[in-house]
């Protein structure tokens, strides 16, 4: 054996109690055994459950931990530290540190309620106990479960020598304060209370009733009752000890009555209950008879039953209703867990009570080590019984190992109709007087002649002292106990008087409300016998068991002393031989530590070889056998069955495991990249399905929108070319649009290019349509632009302009060198310049002619000279008194210039005179005729009446006489005088 007091058989711990504290429980210790394989360090408790830990977590299967061993052998201390390992070494969040704490904490109340010292252990469960602890995904604790299992109620009324009741009494009245311990009426001192001193034991060395007092208070506040849920408790817990202290005695009239007034007052406050409900109850019963209610008094001994009967079943429901608030408070809370609901894993801790045998055994100890015989029959069936069947039905070469089976125990005590619970369940349910004397003689009828049944009537002679009268012997696989008959019919019958019951189900404490239901009254139905509730419940764990993959703590109790460093063999190798733990050995020796179906293991390890990885196409078992070459397995190292490898050594799987564990970043990396392309991949693939349907609505929106244009356009060519067909119509649908168009276009080209002086006669033409409006437009913006042009016109121009008019109207189209005179401006000093190139040109006949010019006046501005007078420039007068052109002219007679309609520059004057021998008119040449008769013309009032002659100009000369001047057209000017004395001007053609 290793040491400090372990080792293991395969997986199996074994676990010898030190009796004293090893210092190997602390967190240094939990980091060195967390992620360590099992065989590579000494072996714990840690160890184990980090294994089954892991197991749970990689495997992914709900894990159980099963503790055993005898009363004091450390199952709960042991239960406790692998609950302390998860609640330190597990990732946590702040949700479910409350949920570790309750974890923890459950187990001080859990202690207090249903522990008690017994003379094998200071701290003995009087329970058994299954805790699930539910984990998530991410193996973080998240929920926890109890399943209590018989408690020993008897223990609350009776304790045997050196015992004590459970540890909440003595913690009550050691650490509540005195204002509590007034309240409950209770006084600080166990001695007082009858249900306490039976055992004569109230203080034990080990134990500190006042300091735990207070962890069990904290726990219960961590745990999260309620204060009202509190007190109640405490008042359930008085409530006992004052029903221990009720005592009867005989009345006046010899009838069975109460003799303790106060227990009595303080029991109905504490319950709740009636005072007067409850004196009758106590002392009466209440017995229907062919369907008629009778109240009868109770003999002293029957009150004394009843009394203890209440006082174990307010206790014992108290205690369920304990597990099933701290359940509640450990619940797996959906709503913050809902994700991981799914995924969560559990594993299972069984510390249930050890086999027991004592000098007296009653009830409670029959179904105690009933108990052990089905974990050992489990034990058997998943470890000896069902490797060695597996080792058959794989085909590998095995020689059986042999074991005890104590299946024939397990049915001597369950076996339906034969069994011994049936037996007593019929002894407790059959009319007549049935005693626990008839229920002993009912066992040797039906089971006498079993081998592991013994009665004193069916011993021998030898065996015979050994079983007493009222006793019976089991011969269990861990072995020989005689259990007392006494008791075992009430115990199992777990009676209560309705009357009784009655009572407490008015009762107004909310935690009795709960614990007992009005339905029980009036429920005609017989309750199950408790053997049939335990034997149910116990059917019901081992299916919860079988359903998890098991891992053994076996706990060895080294001395019936509790002393450290004191080893009894005869002790040990009695409880190495009744755990099954040789053959277990055997079992392991000769067997295999590990199998695996062929595909967890291809699946789990195929990485490690490059032709099983990724994948393995071929049978299974060829790649179990191709992996297991590649990893260097040795032919002794392990066996390959039908459907399973089997590995002999632990140490195989572990180096291959650490292979596994090198291999994984590796893994991780190949794991992540492929996952990272596959993600990408799929990211472009979003990525390129949401480019392509942006291009398509995009190419879409585009080519619609084109569409759209086009038939706009299309739309508009033929309203186009309807309304250019229909364009002479009136306005009509057909036409509108083009109309409208035309007009518009034809505005906004007037508005573009508007006329750019008054002399642009430019005007766009019009369509038919706006003819009319066109014509006043350019009315309009000619008659603008004139006004704005006549606005900016000066005095001088408007003169120029003027004369240009007078001179139009004169000679436009009647004379050649009109259009070259256009451009020419009129010179304002032409008629005194040098320039106005004016001489006689010929006087007609021999006379010389006598001209004058009466210059009368000569005013510079011209106009407001005499109107009557012919006003001439006095360079002009000059001229044509150069010329000795005397003669008197009465412009006012001048009535007449004549011109021809040649490019010539004569002129000639008509001078009218009454005088028809002076008369004569003047002939003149000038080379600014047009401006020249336009001045005289303007000058004179524009009456002057200019004649254009084609041919011939006649023209009077002095004494009567005519004179005639030719005009002809040449190639350049000529003045002659031609045969018939007419003067022959020869006018030169002018380009046009
Ligand atoms: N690992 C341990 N280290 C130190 N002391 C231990 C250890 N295990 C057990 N003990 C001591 O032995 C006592 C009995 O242990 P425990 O209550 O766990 O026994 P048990 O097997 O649960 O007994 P029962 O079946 O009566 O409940 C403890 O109170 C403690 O004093």
């Amino acid at each position: 054996m290793r040491y400090r007091g372990r080792t293991y058989i395969g997986s199996v711990l074994v676990s010898v109690n030190p009796n004293k504290d090893l210092e190997i429980y602390s967190k240094a210790h939990m980091e060195r055994y967390r992620g360590v394989s099992f065989y590579e360090i000494s072996p714990h408790i840690y160890a184990v459950s980090d294994n089954t830990y892991r197991a749970m977590r990689t495997e992914r299967r709900d894990q159980c931990i099963l503790i055993s061993g005898e009363s004091g052998a450390g199952k709960t201390e042991v239960s406790k530290k692998i609950l302390q390992y998860y609640a330190t070494t597990c990732p946590v969040t702040d949700h479910l540190s409350t949920l570790r704490d309750r974890l923890l904490q459950s187990n001080p109340v859990l202690e207090a309620f249903g522990n008690a010292k017994t003379l094998r252990n200071d701290n003995s469960s009087r329970f058994g106990k299954y805790m699930d602890v539910q984990f998530d995904f991410r193996g973080a604790p998240i929920g926890g479960h109890i399943l209590n299992y018989l408690l020993e109620k008897s223990r609350v009324v009776h304790q045997n020598h050196g015992e004590r009741n459970f540890h909440i009494f003595y913690q009550l009245l050691e650490g509540g304060e005195q204002d509590l311990l007034s309240k409950l009426g209770l006084e600080r001192n166990a001695q007082k209370y009858q249900y306490l001193v039976k055992g004569c034991c109230p203080r034990v060395s080990s134990i500190n009733d006042k300091n735990d007092w207070r962890t069990v208070r904290k726990a219960l506040t961590v745990i999260g009752f309620h204060e009202d849920e509190v007190e109640d408790l405490l008042n359930i817990i008085a409530s006992v000890l004052h029903l221990g202290n009720t005592q009867f005695g005989e009345g006046k009239n010899g009838e069975n009555q109460i003799t303790t007034e106060p227990q009595l007052k303080y029991l109905s406050k504490l319950l709740g209950v009636d005072g007067a409900a409850l004196r009758e109850a106590l002392t009466h019963k209440k017995i229907t008879a062919k369907g008629e209610e009778m109240i009868s008094p109770l003999s002293f001994e029957q009150a004394v039953a009843a009394r203890d009967a209440l006082a174990k079943a307010v206790y014992g429901r108290t205690f369920t209703w304990l597990v099933v608030k701290i359940n509640q408070s450990l619940a797996f809370k959906d709503d913050v867990y809902n994700s991981s609901k799914g995924s969560s894993s559990v594993i299972g801790l069984l510390d249930i009570y050890g086999f027991e045998v004592f000098q007296h055994n009653s009830f409670e100890q029959f179904c105690i080590n009933y108990c052990n015989e089905k974990l050992q029959q489990l034990f058997i069936e998943l470890t000896l019984k069902s490797e060695q069947e597996e080792y058959e039905a794989e085909g590998i070469t095995w020689e059986p190992v042999k074991y005890f089976d104590n299946k024939i125990i397990c049915d001597l005590v369950e076996g339906k109709h034969k069994g011994l619970i049936s037996i007593l369940d019929e002894e407790c349910l059959r009319p007549g007087e049935p005693s626990d004397i008839s229920f002993l003689e009912k066992l040797e009828d039906t089971l006498g002649g079993h081998a592991h049944f013994v009665t004193h009537k069916l011993s021998n002679g030898k065996t015979r002292k050994a079983v007493s009268r009222e006793e019976f012997k089991l011969i269990h696989y861990a072995g020989e106990v005689n259990y007392s008959v006494n008791g075992f019919l009430d115990k199992n019958k777990d009676l209560l008087y309705r009357n009784l019951k009655e009572v407490i189900c008015q009762s107004n404490c909310q935690v009795l409300s709960q614990c007992f239901h009005r339905e029980e009254v009036t429920d005609q139905k017989r309750p199950e016998t408790a053997a049939t509730q335990f034997k149910n419940s116990l059917a019901k764990l081992i299916e919860i068991l079988m359903s998890k993959e098991p891992s053994y703590v076996r706990c060895i109790k080294p001395n019936d002393a509790k002393q450290s460093g004191r080893f009894d063999e005869a002790l040990v190798r009695h409880q190495v031989k009744y755990l099954g733990l040789m053959e277990n050995l055997r079992v392991r020796r000769a067997g295999f530590a590990y199998r695996r179906h062929y595909e967890t293991f291809l699946q789990r390890y195929k990485s490690l070889c490059p032709r099983t990885w990724p994948n393995w196409q071929g049978r299974l078992a060829d790649g179990v056998a191709t992996l297991v070459q590649h990893l260097g397995y040795k032919p002794e190292e392990y066996k390959l069955g039908k459907t399973k490898i089997f590995i002999r050594f632990p140490k195989t799987l572990f180096s291959t495991e650490d292979s596994l564990e090198a291999r994984r970043p590796a893994l991780v990396l190949t794991l992540q990249t492929s996952w990272r392309g596959y993600r990408e991949r799929a990211k472009y693939l979003r990525i390129r399905q949401a480019v392509i349907v942006i291009q398509s609505a995009w190419r879409g929106m585009i080519s619609r929108q084109k569409a759209r244009r086009r038939r706009h356009a299309v739309d508009i060519i033929r309203k186009f070319i309807k309304g250019f067909i229909y364009r002479h119509y009136e306005r009509c649908p057909e036409n509108e649009y083009f109309l409208d168009h035309q007009r518009f276009s034809f505005l906004m080209m007037l508005f573009r290019n508007p006329p750019k002086s008054v002399l642009d006669k430019s005007w766009p033409i019009p369509p038919p349509c706006l003819t009319e409006a066109s014509e006043h437009l350019c009315r309009l913006c000619m008659r603008n632009m004139m006004r704005a042009y006549c606005r900016r016109i000066q005095p001088e121009w408007k003169k120029q302009m003027e004369q240009k008019v007078v001179a139009s109207q004169i000679f436009k189209d009647q004379k050649d060198s009109y259009p070259q005179s256009v451009p020419k401006l009129f010179v304002a000093s032409r008629l005194n310049s040098e320039e106005f190139n004016l001489k006689v040109i010929q006087t007609l006949g021999n006379d010389k002619v006598k001209y004058g010019i009466a210059v009368t006046k000569y005013d510079r501005r011209g106009y407001k000279a005499r109107p009557r007078q012919l006003l001439l420039t006095s360079s002009f007068a000059m001229l044509v008194a150069e010329a000795k052109l005397k003669q008197r002219i009465d412009y006012a007679t001048l009535r007449s210039i004549s011109v021809s309609s040649l490019s010539d520059g004569f002129m000639v004057l008509h001078v009218p005179s009454e005088d028809n021998k002076q008369k004569s008119d003047v002939v003149l040449q000038c080379d600014h005729l047009i401006e020249v008769v336009t001045k005289l013309a303007t000058m004179a009032d524009k009456k002057i009446k200019v004649n254009m002659s084609q041919d011939s100009i006649t023209f009077a000369v002095a004494r009567g006489k005519e004179g005639v001047i030719d005009f002809t057209s040449g190639p350049e000017l000529k003045v002659a005088k031609c045969k018939k004395g007419h003067l022959l001007v020869t006018a030169p053609k002018l380009n046009p």
